[in-house]
């Protein structure tokens, strides 16, 4: 049967006894815990300021001991401090049971709650003349740091004193806790400063007077102004803000992504901003925040983003004919130049494909490769979409196509479409090598390589419609790319190629037949390239079958069907052997090996299928990779 639990006070003597610990032990010391002592001694020194005064009516002492039961610090009253001291109670003394026998302090430590021992329930003959009433101090995670007592004569034991020690331990637990929330606070505070400095955009903190309340370090580049001296100070008198800014401030609204100038110690520099106003959860207006980026970053973001790339290269420009080759072989000294370069050809006959392809040759590659159709654009739109428009207190501003074409290629589509002035400001831009924006003064560096085409330049230079030194200037590098019909057999290389191209996007077999090819050869091709894209497109869209004939192209096309024989035109033969080579083998390929179902795919019998595949000598790996 089990002994109904003791309780603790007669616990503890029973285990003093057991030990064979002598009543008459004098008090010994114990082992300080130094950082304990200072950081308890400053919290309850603080935070227990009632209970130190209450200590000083007389026949009071506070104790404060740490988690081995030394004592830290006591304070009280003469009477009961000399009492005590003459006991040997004071500074360093242990009241660890087994070293000073039952007593409050080590009771609440050991159980983790307060406790009240007086007279002679105190094992050791020098604390019976006193009374003790201990709580523990607990850490905000519940640890016992430590433990406060109020230590009286025992027969003036105070009625409210164990009530006075928990709510002073109390009092110490809840200001430890605060202090932890507040280097927490304090911690993620400085995550976030640092943070904020790490980012690449510049941040302000507008108080609701105006005053700059904080600022993060790349303001001190992005501004030119001292983050330091700023700080606290009106953001006026560090820096006056363009209106834009002002008026949001002012009228606690939002600016979002406004390009702005910043009149800086080093000149006007245009900036990215937006304005947040900031409010409490009562509504209360708490001041703005301003986030700034300088506009070039911006720039240069807007290129990655909206894909100001050239993609094509010289690789991807198909073409061997004598015209071609002549037209490539320029343009591949154009890429090593730097001066502008005109393209001149019909519609669609690759002007475009050919300025990409010089630019991604050129040292400009890494740059940006910007696109202007110049008679797409309504006239009095081009001024700002070519030198972009200055912000004002009316309109925002924004860059032009100059602007973000520093470092690589403007390609201007149709220049003859640019007024008399706009070919002036053009000219002045690029010789300068600095442009300046509708509606503003400053100019702003740039570095543009011009690829242009233009329609009868020659004819407008001499009508006075075209500045003749801005033809010049263009004309010093001229490219004739030939009209597709002048290209001989590029036409079956090119439609071979297309056709290639649209069987791997539809993922099914195409081919032309020789009668398909033939019709394409003899026609004559007014819009060039892009017709011919367009034809093949539109030809495979409208049909099912793998192998394209005459009778699936566009009747005007199919009208140019010369009765060609193949053994009378050898590049014709080739090409439609290379066209239905490859077919072949995209067939099996996608029949899984299988050439019954290959031949149903190709509209051919099996027996034809194989000769072809012995014929055109595909290898068994071909057909299986
Ligand atoms: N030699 C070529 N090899 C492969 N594709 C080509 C070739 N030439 C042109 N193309 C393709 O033909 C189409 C028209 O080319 P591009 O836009 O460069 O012509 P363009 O002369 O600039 O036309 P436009 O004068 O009408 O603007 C594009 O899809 C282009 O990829």
């Amino acid at each position: 049967m089990a002994l109904p639990s003791l309780p603790p006070i007669q616990r503890s003597w029973m285990r003093c006894q057991a030990r064979g610990l002598d009543p008459a032990t004098p008090p010994q010391t114990g082992p300080v815990n130094i950082a304990a002592w200072s950081h308890l001694q400053t919290l309850a020194r603080s935070s227990i300021e009632d209970l130190y005064q209450l200590s000083e009516h007389p026949g009071f002492a506070v104790v404060i001991c740490d988690e081995q039961a030394t004592i830290i610090d006591v304070a009280g009253d003469s009477t009961i401090l000399s009492l005590a001291q003459q006991s040997g109670i004071g500074y360093g003394i242990s009241l660890l049971e087994e070293v000073a026998g039952t007593n409050a302090v080590d009771l609440a430590l050991r159980e983790a709650l307060p406790y009240q021992t007086s007279g002679d329930e105190h094992y050791c003959n020098w604390l019976q003349p006193f009374s003790l009433a201990a709580a523990p101090i607990f850490s905000p995670d519940g640890r016992a740091l430590g433990a406060l007592a109020i230590l009286t004569r025992a027969e003036m034991q105070h009625p409210y004193a164990l009530g006075m020690v928990i709510a002073a331990a109390q009092a110490l637990h809840n200001q430890l806790r605060a202090e932890r929330l507040l280097n927490e606070a304090n911690d993620q505070l400085s995550e976030l400063y640092a943070t904020l400095d790490s980012i690449n955009e510049g941040l302000i903190f507008v108080g609701p007077n105006g005053e700059i309340r904080r600022l993060s370090r790349r303001v001190a580049s992005i501004l030119d102004i001292n983050v330091r001296s700023a700080a606290g100070r009106p953001l006026v008198s560090v820096i006056p803000p363009p209106p834009a800014i002002s008026t949001a401030l002012q009228e606690l609204t939002t600016l979002d992504e406004q390009e702005v100038i910043w009149q800086t110690r080093s000149g006007p520099q245009a900036v990215m901003c937006s304005v947040r106003p900031v409010w409490d959860r009562s509504r209360r207006y708490l001041g703005s925040v301003i986030t700034l980026r300088p506009a070039e970053s911006v720039r240069q973001l807007v290129q990655q983003v909206v894909g100001a790339r050239a993609t094509f290269t010289f690789r991807d420009i198909i073409g061997q004919s004598e015209a071609m080759r002549q037209a490539l072989r320029q343009a591949r000294l154009a890429a090593a130049g730097r001066g502008p370069v005109l393209l001149r050809g019909e519609g669609g006959v690759g002007k475009e494909i050919f300025a990409q392809a010089i630019h991604n040759a050129s040292n400009r590659a890494g740059g940006p490769f910007v696109r202007v159709a110049c008679a797409a654009i309504p006239r009095q739109l081009l001024d700002s979409e070519l030198f972009g428009v200055e912000s004002s207190e009316h309109q925002a501003g924004r860059p032009g196509k100059l602007e973000l074409a520093h470092g690589g290629v403007l390609y201007l589509e149709a220049i003859d479409a640019l007024s008399f002035d706009q070919q002036t400001n053009l000219l002045r831009a690029i010789e300068m090598g600095r442009v300046i924006r509708s509606g503003g003064k400053r100019p702003i560096p740039i570095d543009v390589r011009l690829i242009v085409t233009g329609h009868d330049l020659e004819q407008l230079v001499q009508e006075g419609r075209f500045r003749a030194d801005l033809y010049a200037r263009l004309s010093a590098f001229t490219i004739d790319i030939p009209p597709l019909r002048r290209r001989g057999d590029d036409v079956l290389l090119l439609a071979n190629h297309m056709v290639q191209r649209l069987s791997e996007q539809l993922g099914r077999p195409i081919a032309l037949a020789p009668d398909a090819l033939a019709a394409l050869h003899s026609y004559p091709w007014p819009g060039n390239v892009r017709e011919l894209e367009v034809v093949l497109e539109q030809t495979v869209q409208t049909t099912a079958k793998s192998v394209l004939t005459v009778h699936d192209l566009p009747p005007a096309i199919a009208r140019h069907t010369t009765p060609l024989a193949m053994a009378d035109n050898p590049r014709l033969a080739e090409a439609h052997a290379l066209s239905e080579r490859d077919a072949i083998v995209r067939a099996v390929r996608s029949a899984g090996g299988r050439l019954s179902r290959a031949a149903t795919l190709l509209g051919i019998s099996r027996a034809t299928l194989w000769r072809k595949i012995t014929r055109y000598q595909i290898s068994r790996d071909e057909l299986r990779a």
